[in-house]
């Protein structure tokens, strides 16, 4: 096992942080916030998965080889959370709205909550934000989404993000505070941009995989990501984001490391599609939460009739509605027109 961080941070006096998750993404921000100094408390659900976390030091299912950091706390109960700074959330987009609704009850009031899941609710079209404000109305909202993965985080490999807040100040000294060597967290206020380019760079993987499943080369790869991105960009100025912070780190920037190969699972579940599984077969029990928000983002985008082709094909492949050679026959055979 590999363990990077120093042992002397266990002991510096830093703030009790809650890590409400204890999946591959969970662990390794709990990592990398415990090597930053603070004391973390990692909840999980379930209180066998727990233990062994606790005692093995390692989560060994999501994020093999990765030794706990001295400074975190494993637990299955949210009571601990009751005295918490601030607590991130970390399970998948369709559990948030249950999972805050639970951690509310017993985190304190007013503390600062950050999503790190990235979707739409698939149920009712809201996002993430929207849903955890409905379990802590009034209590600050961020969002922390980028490119990184879990692993190469947990690697201390080098990883920049970007944490958003609607007040003015609290993203910057959160940031501030998670920061660490390798882990570089910019900070800004355009809370919805940056979750919609965590929620919808999801989608636009798994069209990548599927064409490079599908063995339809790097052309095709590279269109996609440019016209791919040319739909987010449409959706997110209908919805409220700003095209600078789709243009940055959580939109363009984790779309790019999505959309590059099979150590996304996004793109793998897409890869898999192309090669011919089903879309039961392509998930493979492994998380891919494009499949999951692909129909609701499109249902969003028809409702303020925003073209989303890709966005189209991708909800019509994993419904089982379309193979990927229509798929691609439709995005091809579509009007000629201006690019924009
Ligand atoms: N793995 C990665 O590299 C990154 C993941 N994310 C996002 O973080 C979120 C979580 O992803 P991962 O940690 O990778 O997934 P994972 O599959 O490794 O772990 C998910 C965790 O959530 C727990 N969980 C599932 N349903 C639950 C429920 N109803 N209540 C409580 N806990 C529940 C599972 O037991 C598991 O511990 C996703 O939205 C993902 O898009 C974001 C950035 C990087
Ligand atoms: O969000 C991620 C990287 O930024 C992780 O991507 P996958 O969920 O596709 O593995």
């Amino acid at each position: 096992m590999t363990n990077d961080n120093e042992p002397e941070a266990a002991a510096r006096s830093g703030l009790r942080v809650g890590l409400i998750g204890a999946g591959a993404w969970g662990t390794a921000l709990a990592n990398a916030i415990a090597g930053a100094g603070h004391e973390v408390v990692l909840w999980g659900r379930d209180p066998d998965a727990v233990a062994a976390i606790e005692t093995s030091r390692e989560n060994a299912r999501h994020l093999p080889g990765v030794a706990l950091h001295a400074a975190i706390h494993a637990t299955s109960d949210l009571r601990a959370l009751s005295d918490v700074a601030f607590a991130l959330l970390v399970t998948p987009a369709q559990t948030a709205r249950d999972v805050a609704a639970a951690a509310a009850l017993t985190l304190p009031a007013g503390a600062p909550l950050i999503l790190c899941a990235k979707g739409i609710e698939r149920e009712t079209g809201y996002f993430l934000s929207d849903v955890v404000a409905e379990a802590r109305p009034g209590a600050p909202i961020g969002v922390l989404s980028g490119p990184s993965f879990a692993a190469d985080v947990a690697r201390g490999l080098p990883t920049a993000v970007t944490l958003a807040f609607r007040e003015p100040g609290l993203a910057a000294k959160l940031a501030e505070l998670i920061s660490g060597p390798a882990l570089r967290i910019y900070h800004g206020t355009d809370l919805r941009g940056v979750e919609i380019g965590g929620a919808t760079k999801n989608v636009l993987a798994i069209a990548c995989g599927a064409a490079i499943g599908r063995g339809l080369g790097e052309s095709a790869r590279a269109a996609l990501i440019a016209r791919g991105f040319a739909e987010i960009l449409r959706f997110a100025q209908a919805y409220g984001g700003q095209p600078e912070t789709l243009m940055g780190l959580s939109g363009l920037g984790d779309l790019v490391l999505t959309c590059g190969g099979p150590q996304s699972r996004n793109f793998a579940f897409g890869q898999r599609l192309g090669e011919g599984a089903s879309p039961e077969e392509a998930s493979g029990g492994k998380l891919a939460e494009g499949a999951h928000t692909a129909a609701v983002l499109v249902s969003l985008a028809r409702a303020r009739g925003i073209e989303m082709p890709i966005a189209e094909a991708v909800a019509a492949l994993t419904d089982g509605r379309l193979t990927v050679e229509a798929a691609m026959d439709a995005l091809m055979n579509r009007p000629l027109r201006a690019e924009s």
